[in-house]
């Protein structure tokens, strides 16, 4: 089992009166299965994605995270399964606005011991599995909303983790990009990796084989998706995209998480978007 939680609480005592975030939230997630949270605000969604991080810990319960009981971890033990076993993509990006596509996925490997050269490999490995290996040199203001978030995919990945967290990954995104999006989530849930993502909307829920449910901090339904919505086929749907629409992407056909479209086609586009990509 890749995800164990059962008796999970979370009571927070900052404000005047305590809030029970998470009460009795029991869940067990397979290695290699694609699970989407769903819920109300003020469910306790983030609280649970926070908690599955290793961001925060549970007020009781316990978590295992690949056979680790990581709730009885101290900072330091916590950070090392963090670093390890977790990567982390978040609806606002999170990226290093100076730094290029390339020197933002190698982030994470600052710490890991690894020397320059294989930083760089690795690193562009990464995002060319994310369709971006014409990008790596550029910054965050010069790609576009679903681009960033490739990159902040591709430095989720870089480090080989256990398990993917996505927290409204296609929040900020327009259908197109969002559907590019969990084309490579797909992708990659499809060659092994255990993904968890956040989302408030069905149609993202989808796409993943199991949805489960929070209410008031409880988690009142899991279900499984019998025939998920296969994001490649959306995207043939939609068409091809348009070159003078705001942030569409390049990932159109199946298998095609590779560049598409011509740099010089879209330099236009993105200079125009500028700004408002994040
Ligand atoms: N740091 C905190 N201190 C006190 N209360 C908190 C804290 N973080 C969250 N809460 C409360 O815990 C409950 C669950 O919040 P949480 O952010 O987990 O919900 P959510 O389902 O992620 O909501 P949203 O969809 O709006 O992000 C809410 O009542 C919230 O106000």
């Amino acid at each position: 089992m890749m995800i164990q939680v059962s008796g999970l609480n979370k009571i927070y005592n900052s404000g005047e009166h305590p809030v029970h975030a998470l009460i009795e939230v029991n869940l067990e997630v397979k290695a290699g299965e694609f699970v989407s949270v769903m819920g109300p605000s003020g469910s306790g969604k983030s609280t649970f994605m926070n908690i599955l991080g290793g961001l925060d810990t549970p007020t009781s319960g316990s978590y295992r995270l690949d056979g680790i009981e990581i709730s009885s971890l101290d900072d330091t033990g916590m950070a090392k399964v963090r670093n390890r076993k977790i990567g982390f993509v978040f609806q606002n990006f999170n990226l290093l606005p100076r730094m290029t596509a390339l020197r933002n996925v190698e982030m994470p490997m600052l710490y890991a011991g690894l020397n320059a050269r294989e930083r760089v490999k690795k690193a562009t490995t990464a995002l060319e599995r994310v369709g971006l290996a014409g990008r790596i040199d550029h910054r965050p203001n010069q790609l576009s909303g679903g681009q960033i978030q490739r990159v902040a995919i591709a430095r989720a990945l870089v480090n080989e983790p256990a398990v993917l967290l996505a927290d409204e990954p296609t929040g900020n995104l327009d259908t197109r990009s969002g559907e590019e999006i969990m084309a490579i989530f797909q992708d990659l849930n499809r060659s092994g990796a255990t993904i968890v993502l956040v989302t408030h909307e069905l149609d993202i829920a989808l796409h993943t084989s199991r949805i489960i449910h929070f209410r008031d901090g409880r988690l009142e339904a899991d279900e499984k998706v019998e025939n998920p919505l296969d994001a490649v086929e959306q995207l043939k749907k939609l068409g091809p995209a348009h070159q003078n629409s705001p942030r569409s992407g390049e990932i159109s056909a199946p298998g095609a998480l590779t560049e598409a479209v011509p740099h010089s086609q879209t330099l236009s586009a993105e200079q125009g978007r500028k700004g408002d990509a994040r």
